[in-house]
């Protein structure tokens, strides 16, 4: 019988273990890179296979009786691995097992962050790495290198990662010793992206930190979208894990559009397998995102509720109060609806919306995801309006206006907002808007799922709302950030002798409730891609879904010259966003009075 259990220090992710012989991370299927030398149980070790692609060879503790299970898919079922293990395996593979010393175990995992040097790796990547070191996340054996072009010593890596490590606010003890022991596991490497030989001098030097143990290896590609097959390439050929797994975690943005990004998936599978490739939307980290499913399924008064019956609308909301300083020569290619609606928020409606996966496993949620996508209508141009900032001055403050970007284009069309009105062609979601609003320079920072309930039919109190139902509408409103929190608006009954009503909040604020720090999104993700838990990446099918929804219209907006609106810098947006609510009888439940 398998039985869930979590992991002992870090209890992000569950893992099964079973009393049989043969212990995985999941369950059912069993992936290529899922396999480690003691999957297998007390007393065997397993080897991928020197002469058979994609096989393992499973070896008794001595090596001696050693069998070949062949060919792993990517997705092999438990049953079909534990029947494979009748087959002989090659007299190579058996001389390899014997010589394998199975003491020298306890693995090791390497991080290489590609791209060290950058705004991202010392914004989010190092400190998440700390952050999982210091809660004692990481295996006993690990290293962090950095790869980048930029010359630098060890020492000067170190110098620049310890700038931006911070420690938990609940917990400074022994700080800064942490951050020295997290440092000397620090290492740098300068090297080409495109260059076999950089690569494998990196080699050389994870091997040397390796010291012979299993070594796994986790490259982190924080480099701009045209180098990564390069970078890909390299690192797969020359710096690939020897003996135990390899994995990549890959940035967005992943194409820029439909045929875009099937050319670099495509390019991705020359030189690594599906469940290597981890596909980060960082947005699926964060706190709130992973708890929708928690919220939905876990409590009984809100799944009943969750379709079109009494949904009459859902807004997924992102603003940032400052424009795309210092990004504008990305964001220019981009835009907004391909830098956040494409992935950050179509990727929390496919987890608002989807169905009741069959478990937890990463497959089965992923499956509800593409049935979502695949059920939606691709986005019209009618039902999209775009914008761009512009300068403000705002008493002796002058803010820039998007073209004021010295790597922007004076004429650029490029929309710094937008919003959009999309339709899941389902039983449960039919006729309902899933309205989406992005924008950059607003006037505040914030990221929510809004979700507007029906009127209440024949309502005893409409008297006392007056004609205006909406200030009646119950809201349920999941604050992803800043200031974590969940909230329900009712009506309530002013209390005293007289009979008016008010609107309340049923308020579940997190830092009132829960003391402990909430990690960055960074940490949960790169934990889980170091335990192999694909949960919260996309799969090549998902992104292929999500494109299919955007890439028409993006085609249109450009080919066409779609003119976007102006706003000023620290406003709230342009009015069309108003006026494409309005004709799906929608009000932005951000901009009333109580929000
Ligand atoms: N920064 C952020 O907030 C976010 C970034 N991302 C994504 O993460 C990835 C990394 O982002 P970020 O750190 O901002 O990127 P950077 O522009 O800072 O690039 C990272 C590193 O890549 C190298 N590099 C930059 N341009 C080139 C080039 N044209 N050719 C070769 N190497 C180059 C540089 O290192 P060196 O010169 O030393 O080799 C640089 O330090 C990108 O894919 C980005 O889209 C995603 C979400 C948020
Ligand atoms: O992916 C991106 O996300 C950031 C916003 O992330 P957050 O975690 O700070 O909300 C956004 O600024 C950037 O443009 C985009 O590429």
């Amino acid at each position: 019988m398998a039985t869930l259990s979590s992991s002992p220090h870090c209890s992000s992710s569950p893992y099964y273990s079973n009393s049989s012989s043969i212990v995985f991370h999941h369950q059912q299927v069993v992936t290529l890179s899922s396999i480690r030398p003691q999957s297998f149980g007390p007393g065997r070790f397993s080897l991928r296979s020197k002469t058979k692609p994609n096989s393992i060879v499973v070896c008794m503790q001595d090596g001696a009786a050693a069998a070949t299970i062949s060919p792993i898919e990517n997705e092999t079922p438990l049953k079909k691995l534990t029947d494979g293990l009748l087959n002989i395996a090659s007299p190579e593979d058996r001389k390899e097992a014997a010589a394998f010393d199975i003491n020298r175990d306890k693995s090791s995992v390497s991080i290489t962050v590609v791209g060290a040097s950058g705004d991202l790796a010392k914004k989010k990547i190092f400190p998440a790495l700390f952050a999982l070191y210091y809660e004692g996340c990481l295996p006993e054996h690990f290293t962090v290198f950095g790869y980048a072009r930029s010359k630098m010593t060890d020492a000067e890596l170190r110098t620049m990662v310890s700038k931006t490590l911070t420690c938990r606010i609940d917990k400074r003890e022994n700080c800064g010793e942490k951050m020295e022991e997290f440092l000397n596991r620090c290492f740098y490497h300068c090297g080409q992206y495109d260059s076999q030989e950089h690569f494998g001098e990196l080699d050389k030097k994870l091997k040397e930190q390796e010291a012979g143990r299993v070594s796994n290896r986790l490259f982190y590609l924080s480099i701009p979208p045209n180098i990564f097959i390069d970078a890909v390439k390299c690192a797969s050929l020359s710096a690939s894990a020897a003996n135990g797994w390899t994995r990549v975690i890959v940035e967005k943005p992943f194409g820029r559009d439909s045929e875009s990004s099937a050319a670099l998936t495509k390019a991705l599978k020359q030189y690594l397998e599906e469940d290597q490739i981890f596909r980060i939307d960082h947005y699926l980290g964060k706190e709130l995102v992973e708890n929708l499913s928690i919220l939905r399924f876990s409590n009984l008064i809100f799944e009943p509720l969750w379709s079109r019956q009494y949904i009459r609308n859902v807004q997924l909301i992102f603003s940032e109060d400052f424009g795309t300083e210092g990004r504008g020569g990305y964001f220019d290619s981009y835009g907004i609806i391909r830098d956040i609606m494409q992935n950050h928020l179509l990727q929390i409606l496919a987890l608002f919306a989807m169905e009741t996966p069959v478990s937890l496993d990463a497959e089965d949620i992923r499956n509800e995801k593409v049935k979502v996508l695949r059920s939606m209508r691709p986005l019209k141009l009618d039902d999209v309006v775009i914008g761009q900032y512009k300068s403000h001055t705002k008493g002796v403050v002058t803010y820039p206006a998007y073209t004021d970007d010295k790597t922007v284009s004076k004429d650029s069309r490029t929309p710094t907002f937008a919003a959009a009105a999309l339709f899941i062609d389902n039983s449960r979601w039919d006729g309902v808007p899933f309205l989406m609003k992005a924008g950059k320079a607003l006037h505040n920072r914030r990221a929510e799922i809004r979700v507007q309930f029906r009127h209440v039919p024949g309502n005893l109190y409409n008297r006392t709302f007056g004609t205006d139902l909406d200030q009646a509408t119950n809201e349920l409103v999941i604050r992803v950030q800043p200031d974590e929190a969940i909230y329900l608006k009712i009506n309530n009954k002013v209390p005293g002798l007289g009979m008016r009503l008010d609107r309340s909040h049923l308020n579940l604020l997190y830092a009132a409730r829960y003391s402990k720090e909430i990690p960055d999104a960074y940490e949960r993700l790169l934990l889980d891609a170091i335990e192999g838990e694909r949960r919260l990446f996309i799969r090549s099918d998902e992104l292929d879904a999500a494109w299919s929804l955007f890439t028409p219209v993006l085609k249109e907006i450009e080919e066409r010259k779609i003119t976007p609106e102006y706003y000023p810098y620290g406003s709230r947006g342009p009015v069309g966003a108003h006026y494409l609510a309005a004709r799906y009888n929608v009000r932005w439940g951000d901009l009333g009075l109580e929000q």
